[in-house]
């Protein structure tokens, strides 16, 4: 196939270098599609089925059988020889069972070591005698120690899983899954698989994946390409709403930032914005020629209210506004006997006149100064957030010392947010046909809102965790988020098998469970990995830097990733420890290779991120770090739970009391 790619001779066939240039980018982009990946086999799997598939009415069909892989691959007659994961006559090799073995004779997975085939593994799902046996490639696979990024995990996708990464475009999925259930995963395939089975939709419409920070986009960033898929766009929440120009220089205290990110401030701009129109209270004459025509205020005040009543956007009001006038204008015309063409309703909409009067019933509104006013103008606000913010948290909300401008404000990430719903109001946001929403959790409303526009004609897919929320205005019901988000119909899809985290290690992080998400059901992990975890007291305080240098020397013993994890205060102290012991280390989201294997991760950089041996500095520090307990807590449980193979944790105060104590 990459010959063929490669040999294609296209002077024969363009008609301009424009056509040619174009063709030939195409071609390079297929070749680069087809080129080998290191380590990344054609195929993982095969299914022998019982029955041709769409033949069963032939008489005496034969079964047919398929290898599965990343792509498609044909021979030189164009006959398949692998059929792409997410092809149809695929999914029995994720969703057949004994129960429902889904015409399926044999289900064959295949086994790689550094890219070369070292083990099969056969199931026959009609054969009674193989009922119960578990997948050793499967838990290999789960088990095999981790450096660089992200992997993909098309040859083990779970039956669960895989209805979350196969249901509908048009439907949004939201998971609620606790750490290490695949939800990131189960995100990216989906995409994938999306792109796949509805290609042409969403290359015209785009794909959007949204992650907490830069740390976690690169960790996930090859994930996509791995599995052919180029053209998906990564952000933050920040980076959507961000403005040029208008850089975050400011931070709120978390009671502002919590009034700042509650949906009602929604109403407050709405209010804020429609308050701009005002009452015509003069009529309008506009001169053409030698006549003077005159329109008069109450008609004015109609046609304002009836674009007001209309659910169009501020700024789509105001540019109709114009051709309303001139039609009135082009109406009278008409009454006096004149035949106006189809030009002179344009040309009335533009005179000066016309304009002036729509700059005063309804001047163009700059979103950025309508969000400085509002946090600057305590008259202002009140006018518009009485009775719908408390005096307490409109005072929240002020600026001690006003900006003068735009330019001059010290604006913070929640103003950005305000700003971007306000620019929505003025003028809309264009929607994209997917969005996958990762680490859901810690939106604010205003925040959901923010992405929720972006995805208005499409659908989306949210992940998080409910137990693993650190901001102040942490998601509290799945149900309200997607209210929010503007998808109220959303099936809810929960994930509890653990891919990531040893039995032991999650049954110790999950006593805090009942402190930090009462209700949440602990994650059952499919990982056995006695000795896994390590609880140790470091007998004086000054011992404790010096512990946790020794237990990652140690670590760097065994193959794979190695994080250790610390309160932020404590990282400095950490980092020099560590380069005085001759460990260099990496921060979070630069690549671990063989050769550099050592990260040292501040705790609020931790989320979504995995290593396969942790060594967690003093839990106590981390709760610590955080403005109240139950955060505190959420904190630590994030940092247990990153664990593949195994979790240190070392300790000089004593341990907080849901963890156990002492
Ligand atoms: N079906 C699977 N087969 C093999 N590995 C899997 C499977 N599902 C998930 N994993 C692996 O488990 C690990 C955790 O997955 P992932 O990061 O997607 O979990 P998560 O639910 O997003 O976790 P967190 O809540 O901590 O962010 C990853 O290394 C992933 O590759």
């Amino acid at each position: 196939m990459r010959e063929d790619a490669e040999s294609l001779d296209i002077r024969d066939v363009t008609a301009n270098w424009v056509n040619a240039a174009v063709l030939q980018a195409q071609i390079d982009d297929r070749i680069k599609s087809l080129a080998d990946l290191a380590h990344t086999p054609l195929f993982f799997g095969r299914l022998d089925y019982l029955h041709a598939p769409g033949a069963e009415l032939a008489e005496g069909a034969d079964g047919e059988q398929f290898y599965i892989g990343r792509r498609h691959v044909h021979d030189a007659g164009g006959d398949p020889m692998v059929i792409d994961w997410r092809a149809p006559v695929s999914q029995p090799f994720y969703r057949a069972s004994r129960r429902d073995p889904q015409d399926v004779a044999l289900r064959r997975r295949f086994g790689y070591t550094g890219g070369e085939l070292t083990a099969y593994e056969d199931e026959h799902l009609t054969d009674p005698a193989e009922a119960g046996a578990v997948s050793r490639l499967l838990q290999r696979e789960i088990e095999r120690p981790r450096v660089g990024p992200m992997r993909d995990i098309v040859a083990t996708i779970q039956p669960e899983q895989d209805e979350i990464v196969r249901s509908g475009l048009s439907g949004s999925v939201c998971v609620q899954g606790g750490p290490g259930t695949g939800k990131t995963a189960v995100g990216l395939h989906r995409v994938a698989y999306l792109l796949y089975a509805h290609r042409d939709r969403l290359a015209r419409t785009g794909t959007l994946v949204i992650g907490p920070n830069r740390s976690f986009l690169h960790y996930i960033e090859q994930v996509l390409p791995a599995l052919g898929e180029l053209e998906v766009k990564q952000a933050t929440v920040e980076d959507l709403v961000a403005r040029d120009g208008l850089a975050v220089r400011g931070t709120d205290p978390a009671p502002t930032a919590v009034v700042k990110g509650d949906a009602r401030m929604a109403r407050v701009l709405r209010s804020a914005l429609d308050a701009h129109v005002t009452e015509p209270a003069e009529p309008l004459m506009v001169v053409r020629g030698s006549r003077r025509w005159r329109v008069p205020a109450y008609e004015l005040a109609e046609m304002t209210a009836e674009l007001r009543a209309r659910d169009i956007r501020y700024g789509a009001a105001r540019d109709a506004l114009p051709q309303r006038i001139a039609h009135a204008v082009l109406v009278r015309m008409e009454q006096a006997g004149e035949a106006p063409d189809d030009r002179v309703q344009d040309a009335v909409a533009r005179t000066p006149a016309v304009k002036a009067a729509v700059k005063e019933i309804w001047p163009p509104v700059d979103p950025a100064r309508l969000v400085l006013r509002l946090l600057s103008d305590p008259e202002f606000l009140a006018l518009h957030a009485d009775g719908v913010l408390t005096g307490d948290e409109q005072r929240l909300l002020l600026w001690p010392k006003p900006y003068r401008s735009v330019k001059s404000a010290q604006w913070s990430a929640a103003d950005l947010v305000l700003i971007d719903e306000a620019a929505d109001l003025v003028e809309r946001t264009p929607s994209l046909g997917h969005v996958v929403l990762d680490e859901a959790q810690d939106l604010s409303p205003m925040q959901y809102r923010a992405v929720g526009r972006r995805c208005t004609t499409g659908s989306a897919t949210v992940l998080g965790d409910l137990a693993q929320g650190t901001t102040p205005w942490a998601t509290r019901s799945w149900d309200e988020a997607l209210t929010h988000l503007g998808k109220p119909q959303a099936l809810l899809e929960e994930l509890t098998a653990g891919f990531r985290v040893p039995r032991e290690v999650i049954a110790y992080a999950s006593r805090l469970l009942p402190s930090i998400s009462p209700g949440l059901a602990p994650v059952s992990s499919v990982r056995e990995a006695p000795g896994s975890l390590e609880v140790t007291r470091v007998a004086e305080p000054t011992g404790l830097t010096e512990a946790a240098v020794d237990a990652c020397r140690a670590a760097l013993a065994h193959e794979g990733s190695i994080g250790l994890i610390a309160a932020d205060a404590r990282i400095p102290a950490l980092g020099e420890a560590l380069l005085a012991a001759d460990l260099p280390y990496l921060s979070p989201g630069e690549e671990t290779t063989a050769l550099s294997r050592l990260t040292l991760v501040p705790a609020s950089l931790a989320k979504g991120l995995e290593y396969d041996y942790v060594v967690l500095d003093e839990p106590a520090a981390i709760v610590a770090g955080e403005p109240d307990e139950r955060t505190g807590l959420r904190r630590l449980y994030v940092c247990l739970t990153r664990a593949v193979s195994g979790l240190r944790a070392l300790h000089a105060q004593p341990l907080p009391e849901a963890l156990g104590g002492a």
